[in-house]
Order: structure tokens, then C-alpha cells, then sequence
């Protein structure tokens, strides 16, 4: 494989600040580094100055379509979620003509660019992975923080090294898959070719990871496929740096068009075109279940059956054994809960907890949560910033409110402040419920609110059975506990619950090429993206036999 690609010529001539390249990820086969940007390291200074920038110029993001980029109205705002009186991007809405019109350039393109051999397609995601780990990092990482309220590292482990490990996994995977070939005999040649999809196939992304944003449409496009990638409206100038460096890498016009548009005009034009064939969704369970029934309704106009690919949300757990280790679960359980705002998809927001430690654990959660500190997103010294909008603002003081009232045995332990006058600032919030089908421990909430039962010890077995299906997600869950047996005894009994696993560790975190992700009942297919079987979905595989020896008897032996 490496060899195809030095005969492409892939020049090992790329600079990145991690100093990892595709040319040495096709020896390695690494994950890119993580940056640490201390005060004064050139990319704590690269990365101040595209924050500089972004803050004093507003940036116009165009539709893309075929060869146009089109910026006319530019009448929509992507705010700064901590300061939300200022603008970072404008932007306007596709009209469902412009997003029909996609679907056709979109077609149009498809033939040649599905014919190409895989490892040529395979060649602009290396490429652009270089280019998203050197000259557009810093955009990537500005753009992240300051429009979708992430503090540094929290940019610096998504848009930067979960696009780049996207980016370059995906490319060697599928290559790998090609290397499969069927049994061939004396009277046939068979071969198995990974042919992309007849039609072309909608990926609409969420604004919580700018890295999903790049994989939604891209994953598809290199199996052979053409893509409409419909950004958040929350993240729209993220995913338009993506779309930029693809170009810079040598994705052809009309493979992907961009398209930032109102999600039920977008929904209802892609699945009224006869040619959708296939949906690549992350997002919410009721945005899902929309396309889903959207798609139901006209399932006698496609040509192919649609693929329906969508991974949601979760109520995802930290489930404390007796035995485990304290500091472990207070600084796991502040982590998942509270960083990026508790607006990761896998972000713990229910705890069940023993009352012979859950005192010493509040001691150390209370000391983790007396030095956090939210803020501005510039500010380098915070854990946490503002939640993405005032309508996450709203639903999440609801919860808030709501424990405020005591239903449910509710008592805000620690947290449970909010102020949106400035930025949308919800402080890191601890409940405690006495009710264990309070809603507070099965909705999601998808803000920094997580929400504890504590159990009598004695009654462990019978909360851990009933953890397994107090909610209708099942996305991601830890077990925390130095007892190996009910470790494992926890890890077989909650396993229709979740689809990522995690064995004394926190809920969040997983690594592509380490941790494929995904989750399975209300918490999507599970197609495992960051795995080596994911390009598969994008696939239409076609069987070819070939045969030598002509046919001539039509006769079985056993008629003789
Ligand atoms: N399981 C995962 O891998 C994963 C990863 C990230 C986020 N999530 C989930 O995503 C959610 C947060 O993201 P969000 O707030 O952006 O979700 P969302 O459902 O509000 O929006 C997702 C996308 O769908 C679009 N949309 C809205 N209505 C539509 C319609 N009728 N037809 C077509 N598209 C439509 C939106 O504009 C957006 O681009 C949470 O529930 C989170 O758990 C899951
Ligand atoms: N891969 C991410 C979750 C993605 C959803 O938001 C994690 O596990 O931290």
C-alpha cells in the first residue's frame, strides 16, 4: 500500500505542527498527537492569533454547489455562544431549489468520480489531513472554540486530531477491505468491487464536533459516493474550513456540495429525490425519527432502498461499585459530566453510587468543582464555557428549575446557577434524586447537569440489573469497581445497554481506530464510526464472475 502511494507521488514535504504526517501514518498507523499549546509555545501563538482574528472579522460563508460558491442574502449569524452579542460568521439558507439543484450536480459527478480507483480518492483525504494538521489547524481549532464553545483542548482533541484520525483511518481501512478477494477457480475469476452507491447521500451533521462534521459527508465520498453536507446551523464556519481544505486537497467540484439550510427543508428535498441512497445523521432521536418517517412516506418513489444511518443522543452512566477507587470516579465523573458543558453525545449525566462512599466521592467531586472555571472561551484558564444557544439555555435551566422544586427528592448539591446575559453560562451542576425513575435520570439534558442516585449497598445487584433498562438510550455507561468480579459481572449484564463499554473509566473520550463509536436502541444503527468496518456502509458492493469454460450441459448427473 505504501508503495501505490509514493508512486502517486505523496511527498513526505508537508509540514504539521505535530510533526505526524500521512506518509508516516501509513507506516505507523498513529493517532495524531494532541498539542498541549502552553503559554508561549508557537501554537499557543498561532492559535491566539486566529482567536484574534475570528473575534474582529466577521466571516461570510457561501453555498456550495458544483463550481458556485454562492453568497448572496448572507441574512443568518452564527454567534459566539459566550458572547453572544458577537458575530462570528454569516451565512444564509439553500433554498430547497438550491439543495434539488445539488442533487443533480451531484449526479452528474458521480459517475467518474465513482469509477476512480479507491486509493486515488483515498490520496485527497491523506492530503487533507496534512493540511488540517498544519496550515488550517489554528482556523479549525479558532473557529471550534469561539462558535461552538469549546475551550482549547476541547478544540485542539476534535477539529483538529479526530478530523485528522478520520481523515487517515478511513483511508487505510478502506484500503484494507480491498484487499479482500473471493475464492476464484479453475472455471471462474470472481472479483468483489466496493462500488459507492447509486444516487447520492445526505449526511446532516450536528454542531457538538466539528470532526463529525468532516466525516458525515467525506466517509461516503471515499467509498465512491456524493455527498450534500448539511452543517449545523451552530457550527456552520467549522465545517466551511473543512470543506475549504478539501479543496485545497483536491476534492473534485460537485462531489460535495455544502449546504447550510433549514433542517425540515432540507429534510423533506432529500427524501422526496427518487436518487437519495443513504442518510449519514448525527444528531438528536427526534431529528432522526423525522428523516426516518420522512423517508417511510416515500419509499415507493426511490430507486434504491435508502440507507438510514444515524447515531443520537444518550443518557449515559457511571455505575459505582463499593469497591471503587474514589479519586478515579470524582475526577471521571467532573470530566464526563462537566467538560465541553456536558455536550458530548457520551457525556455521563446519571450516577448510581453506594452510601458507604458517596461522601468521601462528593468531598473530591467538590473540591474538583470549587477550582473549576467557566468563561469566555478566550480565556486559556477555563474548564467549561457558555452551552450553544438559548435554546439549549432554556432547556437546561428547566431541568435546573425543576430540581429546584424538590420533585422527585431533588436537591442541587453543587452548581445549579445560570446567567445568560452576557454568554449562555450554565455552571457545572451536581443533583441528587431519591426517586430512581426520576426524569432527571432518564432524559438527556445535554448540559453540564449530572444528576446522582445513591443506593444502599446492599441493594447493588438489584440497582445494577435496573440500570439496564431505565432508559430507552444505549449509548455509553462505566463501571467503576476494584472488585473484578462484579466488574465483569456489571460490564455482561449491562451489555444491551450501551454500545461503548467503559471498565473504571469515564464515559467519554473514544479514539478512533481505538474506541469505534456508536450506540444502539434509541442511541442509533451503531455503524461504529472511527472503525474499520464503517466504510462498508457506504458501500454497494458489486460481485463480478467470470467464466472460462462455457456452459454446454443442462442436464444433472443424477438424471442419468
Ligand atoms: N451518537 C453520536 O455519535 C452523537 C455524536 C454527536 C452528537 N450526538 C447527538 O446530537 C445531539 C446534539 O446535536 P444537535 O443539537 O445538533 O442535534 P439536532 O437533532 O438538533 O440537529 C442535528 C442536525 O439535524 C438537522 N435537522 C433538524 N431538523 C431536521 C429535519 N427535519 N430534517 C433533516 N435535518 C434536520 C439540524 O439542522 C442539524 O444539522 C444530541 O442528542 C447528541 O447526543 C450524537
Ligand atoms: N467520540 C466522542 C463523542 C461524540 C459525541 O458527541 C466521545 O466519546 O467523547
Amino acid at each position: 500500500m505504501l508503495s501505490t502511494f509514493h508512486r502517486l507521488g505523496f511527498r513526505r514535504s508537508v509540514s504539521t505542527y505535530s510533526g505526524l504526517t500521512s506518509a508516516d501514518f501509513l507506516k505507523q498507523k498513529t493517532n495524531e498527537p494532541i498539542l498541549e499549546y502552553r503559554k508561549g509555545s508557537r501554537e499557543r501563538q498561532d492559535l491566539e492569533a486566529a482567536l484574534d482574528y475570528y473575534s474582529k472579522n466577521i466571516t461570510d460563508v457561501p453555498l456550495r454547489i458544483g463550481n458556485q460558491k454562492i453568497t448572496n442574502n448572507l441574512e443568518r449569524k452564527q454567534v459566539i455562544p459566550s458572547d453572544h452579542r458577537s458575530t462570528l460568521a454569516r451565512y444564509t439558507y439553500a433554498t430547497g431549489e438550491q439543495i434539488q439543484e445539488a442533487i443533480n450536480v451531484a449526479l452528474e459527478a458521480r459517475s467518474a468520480w465513482e469509477k476512480k480507483p479507491l486509493v486515488e480518492r483515498a490520496e485527497i483525504l491523506l492530503r487533507a489531513a496534512d493540511l488540517a494538521g498544519g496550515k488550517y489547524r489554528m482556523k479549525l481549532n479558532a473557529s471550534t472554540m469561539l462558535g461552538q464553545g469549546k475551550n482549547i483542548v476541547q478544540a485542539e482533541i476534535d477539529a483538529a486530531c479526530e478530523l485528522i484520525d478520520f481523515f487517515r483511518f478511513n483511508a487505510v481501512f478502506a484500503l484494507e477491505l480491498e484487499t479482500y478477494s473471493p475464492i476464484s477457480t479453475k472455471i471462474s475469476t470472481n472479483s468483489l468491487q466496493y462500488r459507492g452507491m447509486e444516487g447520492f447521500v445526505a449526511a446532516i451533521a450536528p454542531f457538538n464536533f466539528t470532526a463529525i462534521g468532516g466525516n458525515l459527508p467525506t466517509a461516503p465520498a471515499l467509498m465512491g459516493n456524493v455527498s450534500l453536507w448539511k452543517p449545523s446551523d451552530t457550527a456552520v464556519l467549522s465545517n466551511y474550513i473543512i470543506y475549504e481544505l478539501l479543496e485545497e486537497a483536491g476534492m473534485p467540484d460537485g462531489i460535495l456540495s455544502f449546504l447550510p439550510s433549514d433542517g425540515p427543508v432540507f429534510g423533506n428535498t432529500i427524501t422526496q429525490s427518487a436518487h437519495l441512497s443513504a442518510v449519514n445523521f448525527t444528531g438528536s432521536v427526534p431529528t432522526f425519527k423525522t428523516i426516518w418517517k420522512n423517508v417511510a412516506d416515500n419509499l415507493d418513489k426511490y430507486v434504491t432502498f435508502p440507507k438510514l444511518i444515524g447515531e443520537c443522543g444518550g443518557k449515559n452512566f457511571h455505575f459505582v461499585h463499593p469497591s471503587a477507587h474514589i479519586e478515579s470516579v470524582a475526577a471521571g465523573t467532573a470530566r464526563s459530566a462537566w467538560e465541553y458543558s456536558g455536550q458530548k453525545c457520551s457525556a455521563c449525566s446519571r450516577v448510581y453510587a453506594p452510601k458507604s462512599i458517596w461522601p468521601k466521592i462528593l468531598e473530591k467531586i467538590s473540591e474538583i468543582h470549587k477550582q473549576i472555571k467557566l468563561g469566555d472561551v478566550r480565556d486559556g484558564s477555563i474548564f467549561l464555557s457558555a452551552v450553544i444557544d438559548d435554546k439549549a439555555f432554556e432547556r437546561i435551566r428547566g431541568y435546573i428549575d425543576y430540581a429546584r422544586t424538590g420533585a422527585d427528592g431533588a436537591k442541587i448539591v453543587l452548581g445549579g446557577e445560570y446567567d445568560d446575559s452576557t454568554g449562555y453560562f450554565i455552571q457545572p451542576t451536581l443533583i441528587t434524586v431519591t426517586d430512581p425513575k426520576s426524569k432527571l435520570l432518564r432524559e438527556e439534558m445535554f448540559g453540564p447537569v449530572v444528576t446522582v442516585f445513591v443506593y444502599d449497598d446492599k441493594d447493588v445487584d438489584q440497582v445494577l440489573n435496573s440500570v439496564k433498562d431505565a432508559t430507552p438510550f444505549g449509548l455509553t455507561g462505566a463501571v467503576f469497581s476494584e472488585d473484578k468480579e462484579f466488574l465483569y459481572r456489571a460490564r455482561d449484564t449491562l451489555r444491551d445497554a450501551v454500545g461503548n463499554m467503559y471498565l473504571n473509566d469515564k464515559s467519554t473520550g473514544s479514539i478512533v481506530g481505538q474506541q469505534p463509536f456508536g450506540g444502539s436502541r434509541m442511541s442509533g444503527t451503531n455503524d461504529k464510526a472511527g472503525g474499520p468496518h464503517y466504510g462498508l456502509r457506504w458501500a454497494s458492493p458489486l460481485t463480478i464472475k467470470e467464466t472460462s469454460i462455457p456452459l454446454t450441459e443442462w442436464r444433472y448427473p443424477s438424471m442419468d
